[in-house]
């Protein structure tokens, strides 16, 4: 189980006001050590803004960002230790080779060795390239060297603004299973923002969803994501023998939700808690009426995405 010390970084009520204009709302949310967190929402949601807050960029007109328990505004220095991050497009010197780039960040920073170095320039899958000239690297390329040295003083955490933009499909299926070796080898927090769900879905065990600024809702995601919604309405599909006996006794249940009604074929979709659903077949059974089948009518992450955001296209 996950303790409370797993927290590497809390946000709470992290507000930002430029003039009039809230571009973010009291935003609170977590991220826990080894977890690849999603910052997700459509463009101009205010990922940006909120990461320059948490990385100390820009400042906060309200709420708290805590790292490690370190307060980014009262103890900016101890807590911008625990942190790796690639905000804007990290700078290197073209004509020097990815070692020699690595090599001047070192001297710059105390308490990098070289052995951390190598082991860092393995993760990230630029051994080989390392004798290269920057020039000559892919995109993709110059990314996971922005990460190995944002990895180089072991943080606890890595934060990335939108990491595979600009980067061709090979490029971002590459930086994905990068991204979760490392969260697996460094043992470290990841956040990563994007407005792309579906990117999202196969690097992030969870997402945070803003829009306009605000909180929309959390989501777990993958096996995880199904486990939580157990708890959650869900749309069910329930075949009976005799549909308008059926719709008598589910009117008088107390927040019956129905989606849909087949007089041919004797079915109904509602959308109801596993809790709920107990309740309903149980009174069902008791008039006598036949229960035949109830099917999982599975909504795609995508459709409940667009739900959430009333219909603001992610993907
Ligand atoms: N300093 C500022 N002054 C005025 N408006 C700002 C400022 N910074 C950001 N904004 C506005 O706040 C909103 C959120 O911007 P932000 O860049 O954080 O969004 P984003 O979610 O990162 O979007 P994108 O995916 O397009 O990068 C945008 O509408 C932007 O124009």
């Amino acid at each position: 189980m996950l303790q409370q010390n797993d927290v590497v970084l809390q946000l709470d009520s992290v507000t930002k006001k430029v003039g009039k204009q809230i571009i973010v709302d009291q935003l609170s949310f977590e991220v826990r050590q080894g977890e690849i967190v999603g910052l997700l929402g459509p463009n101009g949601a205010g990922k940006t803004t909120t990461i320059r807050m948490i990385v100390g960029l820009i400042g906060m007109t309200s709420g708290e960002v805590l790292i490690k328990g370190h307060s980014i505004r009262s103890s900016f220095s101890q807590a911008i230790t625990h942190v790796g991050a690639i905000v804007e497009n990290p700078e290197f010197y073209a004509y020097m080779t990815g070692w020699d780039n690595l090599k001047q960040y070192q001297r710059m920073t105390a308490g990098i060795t070289e052995a951390r170095m190598k082991q860092i320039v393995e993760v990230v899958g630029l051994s080989e390239a390392m004798n290269k000239r920057v020039k000559s690297y892919s995109l993709g390329m110059r990314q996971r060297l922005g990460i190995a040295q944002a990895l180089m003083h072991s943080p606890s955490i890595l934060i990335l603004d939108e990491p595979t933009n600009g980067l061709d499909p090979a490029g971002i299926r590459e930086m994905r299973d990068y991204l979760k070796r490392i969260a697996q080898e460094e043992g470290i927090a990841i956040l990563v923002s994007s407005h792309l769900l579906s990117e999202m879905e196969l690097m992030c065990s969870r997402v945070v969803i803003i829009q306009q600024g605000k909180f929309i809702r959390e989501q777990l995601l993958g096996s995880a994501h199904i486990d939580q919604n157990s708890h959650e309405a869900q749309s069910l599909l329930i075949r009976v023998n005799e549909l308008q006996q059926a719709r008598l006794v589910l009117d008088k249940m107390e927040s019956i939700q129905y989606i849909a009604m087949n007089d041919l074929t004797n079915e109904l979709e509602i959308s109801c808690t596993d809790e709920a659903l107990a309740q309903y077949v149980h009174e069902l059974s008791k008039q006598k009426i036949a229960v035949y089948r109830i099917v999982d009518v599975k909504r795609s992450l995508e459709d409940e995405f667009l739900a959430w955001t009333g219909g603001n296209q992610i993907v």
